[in-house]
């Protein structure tokens, strides 16, 4: 039996097992699917994982680069991941004592800057066009506050599609039942994850020094290729900024806070340049994982 050392890592409790790439794993969606499951995968406070991180360090360029892979529950391989990017980030900090990396992904290069307080990393200008989504051709444009099988949705590309559906409060939502009928709607070619946000009140020391019109937003997402809800998501969060200002919820290009059920996220969306998400890393632990035949 064949087994490779990997490291369990989760940013705002969206938690992925990190693998190094040439490890020796042939079947990477059969590797993934096994230790992801949440009621037989890898142990630990939560059981199994949202995904696994095949990363692959260039510690020689400069800045560092890291080329991640994410590799989901399903099988699939997502273009780029958030939460994942900031781990990607941490795992490279931690190997090479580097702070600014460069993580490869699908979706393009992502700069990436480790700080004692949390990660921020570049997640690219959010894409409302059809062909960037990406959409049916006969969609007729991009969808904006939109009706989608049972929620009111806004389409938006964050390096990977979202639907931003806002509500009054996420958790009189029951996302389960709600989500699949749109990650799976003929609209969206490539499927979709489905992101929920309610706008939230800040409470007082929390807008403290903040630049602009302070705001918060609460977020549940139901992701593409977990199948299900994740306690955070980062370009769910990126995604639920860009929504609030293409509809016309959200004025500002300062820090808006967005709160997951795994924790606070921080993104910056400006009119016109890359956005920004920056959030907290925790390194769980090691654990040597049986590679499936
Ligand atoms: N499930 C997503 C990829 C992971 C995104 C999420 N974990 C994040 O932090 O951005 C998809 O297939 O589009």
């Amino acid at each position: 039996m064949t087994t490779v050392s990997a490291e369990k890592y989760h940013g705002t409790e969206n938690d992925f097992l990190v693998v190094d790439a040439d490890a020796p794993v042939a079947d990477r969606a059969a590797f993934a699917a096994i230790h992801c499951n949440r009621e037989t995968g890898v142990g630990g406070e939560r059981t199994g994982a949202d995904g696994v991180l095949f990363l692959s360090l260039d510690p020689g360029a400069s800045p560092v680069r890291v080329t991640m892979t994410l590799v989901q529950p399903d099988g699939s391989v997502a273009e780029m991941c958030g939460n994942g990017a900031r781990v990607a980030a941490v795992w490279a900090a931690r190997e090479t004592g580097a702070r600014e990396v460069i993580i490869e992904t699908p979706a393009g290069d992502r700069h990436a800057v480790v700080q004692s307080e949390g990660v921020t990393v570049e997640m690219g200008r959010p894409a409302f066009d059809p062909a960037d989504v990406p959409l049916a051709r006969d969609a007729g444009g991009p969808l904006i506050d939109t009706p989608v099988e049972g929620l009111t949705v806004t389409a938006v590309n964050t390096g990977v599609p979202h639907a931003v559906a806002f509500v009054e409060d996420v958790d009189a939502v029951d996302l389960e039942t709600v989500a699949p009928p749109v990650r799976h709607a003929e609209l969206f070619p490539d499927g979709t994850n489905v992101t929920l946000a309610a706008r939230a009140e800040l409470d007082d020391d929390a807008t403290e020094g903040a630049p602009g019109a302070p705001a918060a937003f609460r977020q549940r997402t139901y992701e593409r290729g977990v199948e299900g809800e994740t306690l955070a998501c980062g370009t769910g969060a990126v995604a639920v900024v860009a929504a609030a200002k293409r509809t016309g919820r959200l004025d500002t290009e300062g820090p808006v806070r967005v709160s997951p059920p795994g924790g606070d996220l921080v993104i910056v969306v400006p009119d016109d340049g890359p956005a920004t998400l920056t959030g907290p890393v925790d390194r769980e632990f090691d654990v040597d994982l049986e590679v499936p035949e």
